[in-house]
């Protein structure tokens, strides 16, 4: 066995209980920056126990304590790619010097875009190493010399999100246009609704969203339990013999665009409903409906691997769309899939922007071992086919810590062995 791996098997293959789920990152990491700049008006509860909410909420207390002092500060958010892209837009509005950095491959992910939407406003930034990743020196404080700016909208949603942002607190505002086609447009809705939510107005005509100079309004942002996180357990009922879950406080009106997962795994026979207090989740057939075809994840893509993985399990031999974010995301999850499925002899073909999933037997090989390309989300996709396999081994099983740090825990709660 690798120095840092589990084993995971599920005897009973049967599923019963609660499972209280963090936060929403998403949603805490708004939370945060709206915080940042709205002050003592802005309360934030149930915020997420993610290892990324955790390092932007450090990096935004180191900033507050630094109050424009000459020295570069110098702050490292690791592997959060929403945590970095928020904080390059924050801190051109911070006094003070910055280098913002961050893991191996946060310094190989996109943030070109983003600078120069903020160059355009008038902000100070450069690239320390390669043009168009991090690290960043930003000097923050900048003359804003427009409110126009126009950036591209099918690579990450993340650089419209980290500008309206910090819309409110530029003394001319915002005139957002975006190019093309949007991405992750769930995740665009919640950076809005969560800043109307703290009294922010907008427009939003056409491909232009303005966002006027405005100050925050008292409010309390509650965050809600996380729709992502909750999709592994859908794919754990969906492979398990029976189950029933319930997950306390999920509505079905959620800011969350991974709410869609009720709806995909009701065709791999997982029923969802609703009550006052939260989510009951139930297998209620071994045969679920063959009437989908293709699944498309344009709009959640974080759902993409839980999805792939479950639908490879049930040998659903799906095509997928909207797939085209996965490569510069915390690995290229594209390739990570196509090699981890491999090992159970499954095939992810590529065919220009569809991928289909070719199941045939599935084969048991005598040692099922994953790798998880320090990824949070292969190992909790992977962690599912525990209830599909007599056995199998998670390499590198910490990686959960991105976004759901009790996972392993959860998952001993729920019957499964770990060694
Ligand atoms: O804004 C956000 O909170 C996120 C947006 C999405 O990224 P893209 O917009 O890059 O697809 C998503 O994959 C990520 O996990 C979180
Ligand atoms: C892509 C993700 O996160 P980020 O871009 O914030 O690193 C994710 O959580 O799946």
């Amino acid at each position: 066995m690798e120095s840092d791996a589990i084993r995971l098997s599920h005897p009973t293959k049967s599923l019963q209980g609660t499972v209280e789920l963090t936060g929403s990152k998403s949603e805490s990491n708004r939370a945060l920056i709206i915080q940042a700049w709205g002050g003592d008006r802005v309360e934030v509860s149930n915020l997420s126990s993610a290892a990324d909410t955790e390092t932007l909420k450090q990096a935004l207390n180191s900033v507050a304590a630094v109050r424009g002092g000459k020295e570069t500060t110098v702050i490292d958010i690791g592997p959060a790619g929403t945590a970095m892209r928020f904080l390059t837009a924050y801190l051109t509005t911070a006094t003070g010097r910055y280098l913002l950095t961050g893991s191996e491959r946060m310094k190989q992910r996109p943030i070109g875009i983003l600078v120069d939407a903020l160059r355009a406003l008038g902000a100070d930034i450069a690239f320390e190493g390669q043009a168009g990743y991090p690290p960043l020196a930003i000097n923050g404080g900048f003359t804003q010399t427009t409110d126009k700016v126009t950036v591209k909208g099918n690579v990450s949603s993340q650089y419209l999100s980290a500008l309206l942002l910090i819309a409110p607190t530029l003394p001319k505002g915002l005139r957002l246009q975006i190019d093309g086609e949007l991405t992750s447009r769930p995740y665009l809705t919640m950076t809005l609704d969560m800043l109307h939510d703290a009294g922010i107005q907008h427009s939003w005509q056409d491909d232009t969203i303005y966002i006027a100079p405005q100050k925050a309004q008292h409010c309390r942002l509650t965050i809600e339990p996380d729709w992502s996180a909750a999709s592994y357990w859908y794919a754990m009922v969906a492979l398990s013999r029976d189950a029933q879950l319930f997950l306390p406080n999920l509505k079905s009106q959620s800011l969350q665009g991974d709410a869609a997962i009720a709806d995909i795994m009701a065709h791999f026979g997982v029923a969802s409903s609703f009550t006052d207090g939260g989510l009951l989740i139930r297998k209620v057939t071994d045969s679920p409906s063959t009437e989908i075809n293709v699944l498309d994840f344009k709009e959640c893509p974080d759902l993409a691997q839980t999805v792939i993985v479950c639908a490879a399990a049930l040998r659903r031999d799906l095509s997928f769309t909207g797939l085209h974010t996965l490569k510069i995301k915390e690995t290229d999850r594209i390739a990570a899939l196509q090699n981890e499925l491999g090992k159970f002899g499954v095939k992810l073909l590529e065919e220009g922007d569809v991928y289909h999933l070719k199941t045939g037997e599935l084969q048991q090989p005598k040692r099922l071992s994953f790798d998880t390309y320090e990824d949070h989300r292969m190992a909790m996709a992977f962690a599912p086919l525990a209830l599909a396999f007599d056995g199998i081994q998670i390499n590198e099983p910490h990686v959960v810590e991105k976004s759901y740090p009790d996972f392993w825990k959860h998952l001993k709660q729920h019957g499964f062995v770990i060694t």
